[in-house]
């Protein structure tokens, strides 16, 4: 099974085209859970499909986390496969695509850069502070597209200083808060200036911090610019594997236009022979 395998800001992925292999939809989620495990197989955060688009789109996208749950989209996903539908030829620079929350647009710059216009937040709950065992966060809740990826965004003194293990027991308690209706990917900020945050994120699916989530990047800097806490309309989000920049245009709170944009990298491409693969 030939396959490319790319990264964006640290977010990895396994990439196959589906026009060509043709695997049966059904059979996807359990061939992603293994190929993508760590150490016995290939590995990646995501497992992404390149399949027919049922409308006028260039192609759909199915997206899959590390686990073979399926998820309705993925920002970093977005910006590796547009690179790789148009160096494959499945489309030109700039592209439409479909995807489980929607249609998505974007746009392959110069170099390694990918810009993606990612599914507007259709639910926007900037207020929306938790308790859990008696413990106060301060956190929004967002979710892009229709059906959204939900999205919690959760202030984290110290983040930059947090060792691993702190950070991934707050994620996991706060992923699985009964008040979130399909669980949540949840994004821990700490501001650096007015125009810059660092963002780590406990990944729904992967079920561990990731060194980068896309649409959580995106969440939290629509979050942080409504509450005041970045400035400006272009912000630049650090993760732990690289940088993000989010781009709002928003009438007040209504946020019309979300732009992601940021760096990929092709790290392999070849054959998949894992032998444990039953198809
Ligand atoms: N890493 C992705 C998000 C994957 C979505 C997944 N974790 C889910 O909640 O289904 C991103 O860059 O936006």
């Amino acid at each position: 099974m030939q396959f490319t395998k790319m990264q964006g800001a640290g977010n990895d992925f396994i990439i196959i085209n589906n026009m060509i292999l043709k695997l049966p939809v059904e059979k996807i989620p359990a061939i992603a859970k293994k190929l993508c495990q760590r150490k016995v197989s290939l590995g990646a955060d995501g497992f992404m499909v390149v399949d027919y688009p049922d409308g006028d789109a260039d192609f759909k996208m199915r997206f899959y986390n590390q686990d073979g749950s399926i998820g309705e989209m993925c920002g970093n996903g977005a910006r590796c496969i547009s690179r790789y539908a148009y160096i494959n030829n499945i489309a030109g620079r700039k592209m439409k695509f479909e995807t489980g929350a929607g249609i998505v647009e974007s746009e392959v710059l110069e170099g390694r850069q990918v810009k993606v216009l990612l599914n507007k937040p259709e639910i926007v709950k900037i207020e929306n502070d938790l308790e859990i065992d008696g413990v106060k966060y301060e956190c929004s809740y967002i979710e892009l597209g229709n059906p959204g990826l939900p999205h919690a965004v959760v202030k984290f003194e110290g983040l930059s200083h947090a060792d691993y293990k702190e950070i991934f027991e707050t994620g996991k308690k706060i992923r699985y808060y009964e008040k979130f209706p399909k669980g949540a990917n949840v994004n821990f900020f700490e501001i650096l200036d007015e125009h810059t945050a660092l963002v780590k994120t406990y990944e729904r699916g992967v079920e561990d911090l990731t060194l980068a989530c896309g649409t959580g990047s995106a969440s939290a800097a629509v979050a942080l610019i409504l509450k005041g806490y970045l400035k400006g309309d272009k912000v630049k989000i650090i993760v732990s594997g690289g940088e993000l920049f989010v781009e709002v245009e928003r009438t007040g709170n209504v946020v019309h236009k979300l732009y992601l944009i940021g760096d990929t990298n092709i790290v392999a491409t070849g054959e998949i022979l894992d032998e444990d693969l039953v198809l």
